[in-house]
């Protein structure tokens, strides 16, 4: 990147940390002192940075850190999901946002999230599928279809939806990671984790570049994670497109294509 580049990116995630620190001093987010979170647990990470499980203060009080980079793309995309957030009323079955924290010593912030005690949906599947009976399936399908419908009636499309940004809570879905563009799965350097995500992905996008994900998009996601809770299995496993070391060359292109 030149040095123009640089300085240009600089001055627009300044723009995005400045919005940050003004919603928090409006008192348009909350904010939470990072040191008053006891307890830090590592849970996972993705393309945003690591999530953490912590206590708040001394008391049973469980939240999901997410950390953050600072660079453009991410804080544009963090930017642009608390405005969504904060624009639709709370559903229970939506992953809620409480509002922001950050350590002071490295200017980095944080999302402070509900905590999904399960996991994501695919995690969950391979632990309790056998445990499920039929009425279970059906609430998870019904609960995620309402989800999303609750999101669509706000004219939100959530454009990523698998399994493992759907997060189950008390056996209950929380739907996590809405309002995100592609631009964020674009920014994610590990291989396999895109693949995993393609057979969710609305056909008419692989087909056409150009093609906009629209709400019907949701709709052709929803349908393959309600075949994967009513079979238990990973839709099109037996299609070599998720595992970098056996990749044909038809995945390749696809993927060459979409990212
Ligand atoms: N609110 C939460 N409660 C419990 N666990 C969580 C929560 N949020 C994330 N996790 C765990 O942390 C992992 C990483 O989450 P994160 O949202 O950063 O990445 P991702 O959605 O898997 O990937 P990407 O951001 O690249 O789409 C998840 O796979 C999940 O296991």
């Amino acid at each position: 990147m030149s040095k123009e580049a640089k300085k240009t990116d600089l001055k627009e995630s300044n723009i995005y940390i400045d919005w940050l620190e003004k919603s928090i001093n409006d008192e348009y987010i909350n904010y939470y002192n990072y040191l008053e979170f006891k307890n830090l647990n590592p849970l996972g990470s993705g393309s945003y940075g690591r999530v953490f499980r912590a206590n708040w203060k001394n008391t049973d009080g469980i939240f999901a850190l997410k950390t953050f980079n600072n660079d453009k793309i991410t804080l544009k995309e963090i930017v642009n999901e608390i405005k969504l957030h904060k624009e639709s009323i709370a559903n229970e079955n939506i992953l809620r946002f409480y509002g922001i924290t950050k350590i002071e010593t490295e200017k980095k912030y944080s999302l402070v999230l509900e905590y999904a005690d399960s996991g994501t949906l695919n995690i969950y599947l391979n632990l309790h599928f056998n445990e499920l009976d039929w009425n279970d399936k059906y609430q998870l399908s019904l609960q995620l279809a309402s989800a999303v419908a609750f999101l669509h009636e706000r004219d939100i499309i959530h454009r990523d939806l698998h399994a493992d940004n759907v997060l189950i809570h008390q056996k209950k879905i929380k739907l996590a990671d809405f309002g995100l563009s592609r631009k964020i799965a674009k920014a994610s350097s590990n291989a396999s984790k895109i693949f995993g995500v393609i057979p969710f992905i609305d056909p008419k996008k692989l087909n056409d570049q150009g093609y906009e994900l629209n709400k019907k998009s949701d709709v052709y996601s929803i349908g393959v994670l309600l075949w994967q809770i009513s079979s238990g299995k990973q839709p099109f496993s037996d299609h070599k497109y998720d595992n970098a070391g056996n990749m044909n060359q038809t995945s390749v292109l696809l993927c060459k294509k979409l990212f």
